[in-house]
């Protein structure tokens, strides 16, 4: 699919901050056109005080990325802004290189559907530093929030279990691209289907919905209500049973059931949208049970979240086979954003010149950004479960005994056994501009996020004080930090 032309059939190349023209801006006009940068994107805490995040967003940012040229209409509009003089913003000269702009840089990310930590660039961009720092806003964007949500769909996934989870966001996910972004992204992370058609016929998600209270209300009895759905839909009935009074709604589902069954159709279940879900459902399962309906799902809705569901199945017993989620999934209601930054960590003058190692300091050691030329290396254990993630700098030698040191507490450290087996995550998606990445289907993704879940200890899925996976920094690159941290505050 092509986001930019399917989805809003215009360009999206200004979609970007204006900072990040006027310092392109700034790199034209003073003949830094050869200047190159590699940048990281990374975010520095879990999201939902977990132990886990999952990477999501790559085929929108590859999508992006193919579609980056400006337009005479685009560049038109650049040329119309003006600075606090009421002068063009922008020189002729500039305008005319945005025309012929070309993206040129070299792309490498973690594919989507990896369960990735804190530090660990999701995405590494390399080239002109002039192109490096256009794209900054739109990977952003795009990365932390379906990262944001696959993570949160993933934790569903979790709680559900084996029951089908939908994702029923759309009403009230942040505008138009919020809720397709978060289908696409709920889908990846662990929902079956969506309710949202578009985001069905745009990314090929399974598409499922049951009917409103308005349905049921705009008869004159709950019961013709049924009827007539079933009668309009007999292979597609989910029947709402809470609009006036649960048990006698199901005792209506269950009278329209024996008619379906009665003419070769099935109940395919009823919905609880209100109540107490745990008790509810149980009364409900016991009821359609007694009258022959073993197969007919129990669905529920209502303002559910991970722990609701974990509470309702693991300590409540609730009989409810299939979870519809809305606002907590697709608005991301307990954290609306993912954090993650967009650093730089090496420059050089031109492509013949020698990498300059870069750090941005803060009073606070985990704000501290890495340098160099990052590249992660995950390492397993002889079962393939994963051992520990090491970020180092991919244009130095490794050392022949290795051992990993969390950035932010140097106690806090791994040796790595000598051949232990190992995966490198970033993999090449653009060279000089091309595209040289397989675009997974959806599916795969999806499935590779399950795989991705079965590879970690039970410890870092857990929903309070997760376990902490081992995730640090290769120890020359520690050393040359901690030089750059040192050489700095000299400096002060
Ligand atoms: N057994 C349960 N244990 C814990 N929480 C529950 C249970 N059953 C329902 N809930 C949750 O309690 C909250 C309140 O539900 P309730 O149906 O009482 O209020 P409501 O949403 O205002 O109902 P209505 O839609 O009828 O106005 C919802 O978030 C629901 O998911
Ligand atoms: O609670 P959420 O997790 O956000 O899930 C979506 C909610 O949206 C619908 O309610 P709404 O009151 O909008 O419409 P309805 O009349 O169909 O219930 C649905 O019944 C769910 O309760
Ligand atoms: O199909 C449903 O039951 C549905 C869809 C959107 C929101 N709430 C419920």
């Amino acid at each position: 699919m092509n986001i930019t032309k399917d989805l809003y059939g215009t360009s999206l190349s200004l979609l970007t901050d204006l900072y990040q023209f006027t310092m392109a801006y700034g790199y034209w006009k003073t003949g830094h056109l050869n200047k190159e940068g590699v940048f990281h994107a990374y975010f520095r805490k879990h999201p939902f005080k977990g132990g886990f995040t999952v990477a999501c967003g790559l085929d929108y940012l590859i999508d992006f990325l193919q579609n980056l040229k400006f337009s005479a209409d685009e560049v038109a509009y650049l040329a119309s802004l003006n600075g606090s003089d009421g002068k063009p913003l922008f020189e002729e000269g500039f305008i005319d290189y945005l025309r012929d702009f070309k993206f040129s840089c070299d792309i490498e990310a973690v594919a989507e559907g990896t369960v990735v930590f804190p530090n660990e660039p999701l995405v590494r961009v390399k080239g002109p530093i002039l192109e490096c720092m256009l794209i900054e806003t739109p990977i952003l964007n795009i990365i932390n929030f379906q990262s944001l949500i696959a993570t949160k769909a993933a934790r569903l996934r979790l709680s559900a279990k084996d029951d089908q989870l939908l994702e029923f966001g759309l009403r009230r996910a942040q505008g138009i691209d919020g809720s397709l972004a978060a289908s696409r992204a709920s889908y990846i992370g662990g929902c079956d289907a969506t309710s949202n058609v578009l985001a069905g016929k745009l990314f090929g998600i399974p598409v499922k919905g049951t009917h409103a209270h308005s349905w049921v209300m705009s008869f004159d009895s709950e019961l013709s209500a049924f009827e007539t759905y079933a009668e309009a839909m007999p292979n597609n009935c989910v029947f709402l049973v809470d609009t006036y009074d649960t048990i006698q709604g199901v005792a209506h589902a269950i009278e329209v059931g024996k008619k379906l069954k009665a003419q070769g159709h099935e109940l395919n279940g009823i919905r609880l949208d209100s109540g107490d879900l745990a008790y509810l459902s149980i009364q409900a399962r016991e009821m359609l049970d007694h009258a022959g309906f073993e197969s007919t799902a129990i669905v529920a809705s209502n303002d559910l979240d991970e722990y609701l569901i974990a509470n309702l199945k693991n300590e409540q017993n609730a009989q409810i086979n299939i979870w519809g989620v809305g606002t907590k999934l697709a608005a991301s209601f307990d954290q609306p954003a993912l954090g993650g930054v967009y650093k730089i960590g090496a420059v050089k003058e031109n492509k013949d010149s020698h990498w300059k190692y870069k750090i941005k300091l803060s009073e606070q050691l985990i704000k501290v950004s890495n340098p160099g030329i990052q590249q992660v290396r995950r390492y397993y254990y002889p079962d393939g479960q994963c051992m520990a993630d090491m970020i180092f700098d991919e244009i130095e030698e490794l050392p022949t005994k290795i051992k990993v040191i969390d950035p932010s507490d140097s106690f806090r450290n791994k040796r790595i056994p000598d051949y232990t087996e190992y995966e490198d995550l970033l993999q090449p998606i653009f060279k000089k501009g091309d595209l040289v990445y397989k675009r997974p289907e959806i599916k795969e993704i999806k499935e590779r996020v399950a795989q991705q879940m079965s590879l970690f200890h039970s410890g870092i899925k857990r929903f309070s004080n997760p376990h902490i996976y081992p995730v640090g920094l290769e120890e020359s690159l520690y050393d040359k930090k901690s030089a750059l941290i040192l050489m700095h505050k000299n400096e002060e």
